[in-house]
């Protein structure tokens, strides 16, 4: 295991720049669409793809991955919700800790059970200290982990999490508002966690225009993800050119 995606999303941020996962969920990209979908993502400023899903069936990963991989260079990291999205055909995964929650089975058990799926990979693992946010109403997570997201009220109680799982040794945070969330991150949020990390930090759920992207990174986001967006209508990614 090597450590480029992690040392190249490091100098980026120390260099000020910014980046964008676009995040392709296994039950909903179309295999004959990839090709298709490969070109906008070239012609637009994303500099990563994520894979992953709440819930995906066994094997659609693994799928989705040999056909991503064979048109693109750009970095395929999984993002997964469970461990049978695990594939070495990936060049990284998100090592996810849900330390917003209090399920010990999202804190550490999916993790143990990974490690012998792990061992025959490649992969690029990267710990990541994953913070649910809430944002109004249900998300797919919060049903699927059986969590509570943290109240968007509790600014101390982020900042702290985000912190705790800093100190720990956890090299990335991601704050979640959920997938198809209708209020994003808001910039308050990301600019006080921003204050008090020296690890990267990537925001997601309900990214929806140039403009709240933008937002993001200008609060402090180093990385952001939208995956809806692009689900529900390609052309956004015009919005996006290089
Ligand atoms: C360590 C390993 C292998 C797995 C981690 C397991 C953990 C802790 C997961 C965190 C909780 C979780 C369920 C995360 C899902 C992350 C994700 C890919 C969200 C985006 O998916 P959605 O877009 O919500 O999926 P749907 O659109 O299918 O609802
Ligand atoms: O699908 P969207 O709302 O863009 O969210 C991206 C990601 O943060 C979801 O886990
Ligand atoms: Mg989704």
């Amino acid at each position: 295991m090597n450590n480029t995606i992690y040392k190249h999303i490091n100098s980026v941020k120390a260099r000020g720049e910014k980046l964008l996962a676009v995040l392709i969920d296994p039950d909903k990209m179309k295999l004959n669409n990839i090709s298709d979908f490969i070109t906008k993502v070239h012609q637009s400023i994303a500099t990563h793809i994520f894979v992953g899903g709440s819930e995906v069936d066994e094997g659609l990963t693994e799928m989705l991955v040999i056909a991503l991989k064979k048109h693109t260079n750009l970095p395929v990291v999984l993002f997964p919700g469970d461990i049978i999205q695990i594939t070495d055909k990936a060049d990284g995964i998100l090592f996810l800790s849900l330390i917003s929650g209090r399920n010990p089975d999202y804190l550490i058990g999916k993790q143990v059970e990974a490690v012998s799926k792990l061992a025959k990979t490649d992969l690029e693992v990267i710990p990541t200290g994953y913070i649910l946010i809430e944002n109004g109403r249900e998300t797919a997570v919060e049903r699927v982990s059986k969590t509570k997201p943290i109240e968007r009220k509790n600014i101390n109680i982020i900042k702290d999490t985000a912190k705790a799982g800093e100190l720990l040794g956890l090299k990335l945070i991601y704050l979640e508002a959920g997938s198809g969330a209708t209020n994003a991150i808001s910039s308050h949020i990301i600019s006080e966690v921003k204050q008090l990390l020296r690890i990267p930090l990537i925001v997601g759920g309900g990214i929806r225009s140039k403009a709240e992207m933008e937002s993001a990174y200008d609060a402090g986001a180093d990385l952001v993800v939208i995956g809806t967006a692009f689900e529900e209508d390609e052309s956004f990614f015009n919005e996006l050119k290089k």
